[in-house]
């Protein structure tokens, strides 16, 4: 559906500062309905739908004030930074987004709803937090009383019996790690999946997951919209690792980074407590280094943090090895962070390693901080007396980030990130992901988010940021 040319929204700067050219400052930043990234609605493919009054216009916690309501001329930009000069305008055109919230039409009638939530992929604290919501949310804002978990991810539409849940059941969920309804990796049977909505007679789906679970959830409502079935799809972006693009960033990100920063101060501790000691801590982050970026950026204690996203080197001029003997002979210490998914190409392996995958498929990774202590130890050795001591204290947090509670800002997220999913299906969208962007929440198209991967840029300040506060190499050969 594209945008009536009465909503077409042209957004301009005026406030441009007086060192900016008059001329490019008057030239509109104007959004046409094409920009828009509109997403599928359950009216595109099933005839027939009747809309019903919002039952929030009855709830006595409400007050339906103007503007309560949004509408499709509610929209939230993807870009908000501009160079009014025009020197590095972009090419690229002005993404916007539906906003995410109550509409005043709704598709589902509380009593021929059945709502399925299902977890998938590795954990991520606040899944808990966003079950609880969305069960508590149907049940008080919707009236919404048919509520299901689909246990053990994918697999479990169709191999499972669905847990009925109600808000008594979830009601202190939010103070647990995991997912109550337990999660999987692998078990993707397209067929089986949708064959098994149907019998269970759900008609709203909501799909917690990773980058994996949103490609299979996009799958889903493609075969769902083939079928032309009356349920709606939403995918809800979990991610420790916070690798999903589109969204500011993923729930549980925050806490984890929270967690990682302790196993980095135990590892300070060990390393300046020692004679020449190394602490070196391996942090999640399969393809992407946001948490260990993060976790150095906010711990202060690392001297060098390696990233799946830069290519590294042990020996020679500007490498590894070079610059730990600077640091530790100027502090006799060093701390290094090191992302799971770096280095990976220069660890050797043999052919049965190169081609190990996960039940999901993903490549099985060989452990980088097992491999760089031994290194660092065979350098040690060969590079120095046998009377210097050397010591490096290996610390592996591993689950110990994911498997918590989610802090109290990623609970408030998991919060407004179910009941912008629950507005946005009641409203009849489909094929969607609810999530934050520039710090507001919005309707994204499904396709787009699985598709979208979210590397740390290393071209960006944050990551020279990273190396002002390390002084560490860069890697370029010379
Ligand atoms: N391309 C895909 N198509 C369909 N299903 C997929 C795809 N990739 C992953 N999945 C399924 O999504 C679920 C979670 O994927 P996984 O990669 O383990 O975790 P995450 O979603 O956290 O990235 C698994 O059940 C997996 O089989
Ligand atoms: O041992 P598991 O459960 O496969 O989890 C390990 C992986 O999970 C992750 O946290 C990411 O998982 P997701 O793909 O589920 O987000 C990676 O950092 C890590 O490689
Ligand atoms: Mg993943």
């Amino acid at each position: 559906m594209a945008l009536s040319s009465q909503e077409a929204i042209a957004a301009t700067i005026s406030d441009a500062d007086d060192t900016t050219s008059v001329a490019a400052a008057a030239a509109p930043i104007s959004l046409q309905p094409a920009n828009l990234k509109d997403i599928p609605h359950l009216t595109d493919f099933v005839p027939n739908l009747q809309t019903h009054a919002n039952p929030l216009d009855h709830n006595p916690y409400f007050h339906t004030f103007t503007g309560f309501y949004l509408t499709r001329s509610d929209i939230v930009l993807r870009q908000i930074a501009y160079d009014l000069s025009g020197t590095f305008s972009s090419s690229s055109p002005h993404f916007a987004y539906l906003r995410a919230g109550p509409r005043r039409d709704v598709y589902f009638e509380p009593s021929n709803t059945r709502a399925a939530i299902v977890t998938c992929g590795g954990l991520c604290p606040g899944m808990n937090t966003v079950i609880r919501e969305l069960v508590v949310g149907l049940w008080d804002l919707y009236g919404v009383r048919e509520i299901f978990g689909v246990t053990a991810g994918y697999r479990g539409f169709y191999s499972r019996e669905p847990l009925r849940l109600n808000p008594k059941i979830v009601h202190n969920w939010h103070k647990r790690g995991g997912t109550v309804l337990e999660t999987s990796r692998g078990g993707f049977d397209l067929e089986k999946i949708v064959d098994a909505i149907e019998k269970h007679g759900f008609n709203q789906l909501y799909i917690i997951g990773g980058d994996g679970t949103m490609r299979g959830a996009v799958k889903i409502f493609e075969e769902i919209r083939h079928r032309k079935l009356n349920v709606a799809v939403v995918g809800i972006p979990k991610t420790v690792d916070n690798d999903v693009g589109i969204i500011d960033r993923s729930f549980g990100f925050q806490t984890a980074v929270e967690m990682a920063q302790q196993a980095i101060s135990a590892a300070h501790i060990e390393a300046e407590s020692a004679v020449n000691g190394i602490g070196l801590v391996k942090l999640m982050g399969r393809n992407v280094g946001h948490i260990a970026l993060h976790a150095t950026l906010s711990s202060r204690d690392v001297d060098c943090c390696l990233i799946p996203e830069i290519d590294f080197y042990l020996e020679g001029k500007g490498g590894l090895f070079e610059f730990l003997d600077q640091r530790l002979k100027e502090n006799g210490h060093a701390v290094i962070v090191v992302a799971e998914g770096a280095g990976q190409d220069i660890i050797p392996r043999s052919q049965a390693q190169k081609e190990e995958r996960d039940e999901s498929g993903n490549l099985v990774f060989l452990d980088v901080g097992v491999w760089l202590k031994s290194e660092l130890k065979k350098w040690w050795e060969m590079d120095h007396q046998a009377d210097e001591l050397f010591t490096v204290k290996y610390i592996d947090p591993t689950y110990m980030i994911r498997a918590v509670a989610a802090n109290a800002t990623d609970n408030s997220y998991c919060t407004l990130l179910a009941h912008s999913a629950i507005h946005g299906i009641m409203a009849g969208y489909t094929g969607f992901v609810a999530g934050p962007i520039n710090g507001n929440y919005a309707y994204i198209p499904l396709e787009d988010v699985a598709k979208a991967k979210n590397a740390v840029n290393t071209k960006d300040h944050k990551w020279s940021w990273v190396r002002s506060v390390t002084n560490q190499p860069d890697f370029v050969k010379s």
